[in-house]
């Protein structure tokens, strides 16, 4: 059974902070599009427009990969795509097994973008004896009795967690007894792993609650809606919930913050569980 994980640093190894790693993609994923249409070079601020994060914080985070970029030219962007791409170890190819194929784990079974960013999806496993065997994605699912087989003829070390919530910590714990030291979460549970073992936790609702704090800020804050009594407020609230009953000024300088001061640093779709 696994145990509680302690608390780990904010920084990886080669001191790379854990929030530069979370941009990453963001930039990879602006500098691919740029690849796609040859476009050599690329400024900073060019770059931190098309992956939405501010310019200053966008050289910053290159610092730590070694790359600054040439005055008046900007970075080159295959050079760029390669360091990140290494940094983020996606110049090795990654075998990943989605556990719990229903609604969810089938559509991320099928979504294409996976093979080009250094994903594979070795194996798709189900507890639900009737999936077995049956195509998804051009892969038979495969009873979960298999799971620990799998892992280990694959040399599998990520696994995408898609099962109902109640399932999660027990396919969890075979995931990580079987080898799996990576963990991408979307049943809406957390987690507990031993230490070495990192876990990422999905959570669309999560986003919605941000866009709805959003909404109402655009909406005025004159007169804002009441809150209906089973949302959370306060210094107890789970973060994105909708915190009312401050004064306008200290919206405002939040708002301003969000906007300004740090928009790199906003909460993620994917979160450290
Ligand atoms: N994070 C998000 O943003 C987000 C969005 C949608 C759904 N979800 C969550 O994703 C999960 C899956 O949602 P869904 O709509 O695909 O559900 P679903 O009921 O369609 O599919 C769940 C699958 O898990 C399988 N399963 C159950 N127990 C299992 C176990 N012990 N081992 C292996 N497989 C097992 C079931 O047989 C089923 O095929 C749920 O927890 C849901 O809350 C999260």
């Amino acid at each position: 059974m696994a145990t509680g994980r302690p608390h780990r640093p904010a920084t990886r190894s080669r001191g790379i902070p854990e929030a530069t790693v979370a941009r990453l993609p963001l930039y990879l994923r602006a500098l691919t599009a740029l690849s796609e249409r040859s476009v050599p070079t690329v400024s900073s601020e060019e770059l931190a427009g098309a992956a939405g994060v501010n310019s200053a914080k966008l050289r910053k985070d290159f610092s730590y990969l070694g790359s600054y970029g040439t005055r008046g030219v900007g970075y080159d962007v295959e050079y760029l795509v390669y360091q990140i791409s290494r940094e983020l170890g996606l110049t090795q190819d990654w075998p990943v097994v989605i556990v719990g194929i229903g609604n969810l784990g089938a559509a991320l079974a099928n979504y294409g973008g996976f093979a080009s960013r250094g994903f594979r999806v070795a194996a798709l496993i189900d507890a639900d004896p009737g999936m077995t065997g049956r195509p998804v994605a051009g892969i038979a699912v495969q009873y979960i009795d298999e799971l620990e087989t799998i892992i280990e003829d694959n040399g599998v070390s990520i696994g995408v967690i898609a099962t109902p919530a109640g399932a999660a910590q027990q396919v969890c714990d075979r995931l990580v007894e079987a080898g799996v030291t990576s963990i991408l979460n979307f049943a809406p549970t957390v987690l507990s792993v031993p230490e070495g073992v990192d876990v990422r936790k999905v959570d669309l609702s999560i986003e919605l609650q941000i866009l709805a704090f959003h909404e109402q800020r655009k909406a005025g804050e004159a007169s804002p809606p009441a809150a209906p009594a089973s949302i959370p407020s306060g210094p107890g609230a789970p973060a994105g919930a909708v915190v009312r009953g401050r004064d306008d000024a200290e919206v405002r300088a939040e708002a301003r913050a969000g906007r300004d001061g740090d928009p790199g640093d906003d909460l993620p779709a994917v979160m450290p569980a």
